[in-house]
């Protein structure tokens, strides 16, 4: 697959010179890391370019909802005339707008969970299999796929601290989430059983999560970057000595048997991925969305209480709260006259809320927020994923 050269605008979503050429995805992994990374400077809902959050949110009235509809509704009407059409919710089907299927790209090989992931979210998409994280984030930006699928977060080792990073980098939107039971199978090259085995190589979460098996099988663990690249890996080398942690799929695919099924330690080992687009969906409120956001803020005896507070009060449910150091100013040193200048470590708070941003309690509480965050992001509204 051959890359074209393009210059990518920030804020506007303009059809590059990009060729889809048609061609399915061989298997092998795009990687074209090479690009300066864009750092996000300013605060925009959504890729309404021109439209801060700040701007978007902070002339709300609290419950005013006029007959235009609210400020958010008449800042997308506004925007329509000038600006392409944003994804909508129904876009959450396997076709694009011109009809062809839906290209996703993922870090990984073909069979990996995060493929699933992508096939449960559009079970007719075409996967463009990745080696970096950032190469699916970049695939997206340069219109070769249409959406990125990347795995946020586990119900049992946490979050996947890498790609919030890559969240705040990239101007992608979350346009939706995935949560899928991941079920962990040890495979092998047909013929091998479990005692032949020396070695076990697949992803270091899937190696950790599956520690109570591998453990009574005494072999050693080898960490690769994924659970079906090492499937590949064990087949395109013959190695009748190592075992690997990947899902029924990958068997499937590579050929390999499955020695044991369900081997993972809890058995409510659930992941949840998010999906990114380069356009934002329009919010709504008929079914029950989510809205994620990144802020800072200043130093001082209850801030973060203070910013929790927001949704306390308007009884919005947080799903979930990360903090991450800013790596671009990652100590605040402050001078304080009675003991000398002190030093801070610098964090971007990243909340998700139960609730849509057509609501006007979710808008006042992000305009409450603007109030005193000195920096604010809305990541993506989307539909939550109940299933699994
Ligand atoms: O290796 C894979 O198959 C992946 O899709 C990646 C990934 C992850 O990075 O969290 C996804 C889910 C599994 O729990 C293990 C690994």
């Amino acid at each position: 697959m051959a890359l074209k050269s393009v210059i990518v605008l920030e804020g506007t979503n303009p059809h590059f010179g990009w060729n889809d050429s048609g061609s399915k995805p061989s298997g092998f992994p795009l990687n074209w890391i090479n690009g300066p990374e864009k750092v996000c400077k300013s605060m925009s809902f959504g890729g309404f370019s021109g439209f801060s959050a700040c701007r978007a949110i902070r002339n709300v009235e609290d419950g005013n909802t006029s007959k235009r509809g609210t400020h958010l509704e008449r800042v997308i009407d506004e925007t329509k005339s000038s600006f392409p059409k944003p994804l909508s919710v129904s876009d959450l089907s396997s076709t694009a707008d011109d009809g062809s299927k839906v290209r996703i790209s993922f870090k990984g090989y073909p069979g990996s969970y995060t493929e699933d992931a992508a096939f449960k979210a559009y079970p007719k998409c075409e996967t463009v299999p990745c080696n970096e994280f950032e190469d699916a984030f970049k695939a997206v930006e340069l219109w070769l796929t249409d959406k990125a699928v990347l795995p946020i977060e586990n119900s049992s080792s946490g979050s996947i601290h890498r790609n919030y990073d890559l969240l705040l980098r990239h101007r992608l939107h979350i346009v939706g989430e995935v949560q899928l039971a991941v079920n962990f199978c040890l495979l092998a090259l047909p013929g091998v059983r479990s005692e032949h085995l020396k070695r076990v190589i697949s992803h270091p979460q899937a190696l950790s999560l599956s520690d109570i098996l591998l453990s009574k099988l005494g072999v050693s663990r080898e960490n690769v970057d994924d659970t079906a690249g090492a499937a590949q890996y064990v087949v395109s080398n013959g190695l009748r000595d190592a075992g690997v942690v990947a899902s029924a799929r990958a068997a499937e695919i590579y050929g390999l048997n499955i020695l044991a099924d369900g081997i993972q330690d809890d058995s409510d080992n659930i992941t949840r991925f998010l999906v990114l687009a380069r356009d934002p969906i329009i919010p709504r409120t008929n079914t029950q969305f989510k809205t994620s956001i990144v802020f800072t803020l200043d130093e001082g005896p209850g801030v973060l209480f203070k910013a929790l507070a927001v949704f306390a009060l308007r009884d919005i449910n947080l799903t979930k709260i990360e903090s991450r150091p800013q790596r671009k100013r990652p100590l605040r040193v402050v001078d304080d006259s009675n003991t000398g200048s002190a030093k801070y470590f610098d964090y971007l708070f990243y909340i998700d809320f139960e609730a849509s941003m057509a609501e006007p309690r979710a808008q006042n509480a992000l305009g409450h927020l603007q109030e005193f965050a000195t920096f604010l992001r809305i990541l993506g509204c989307y539909p939550m994923d109940t299933t699994l």
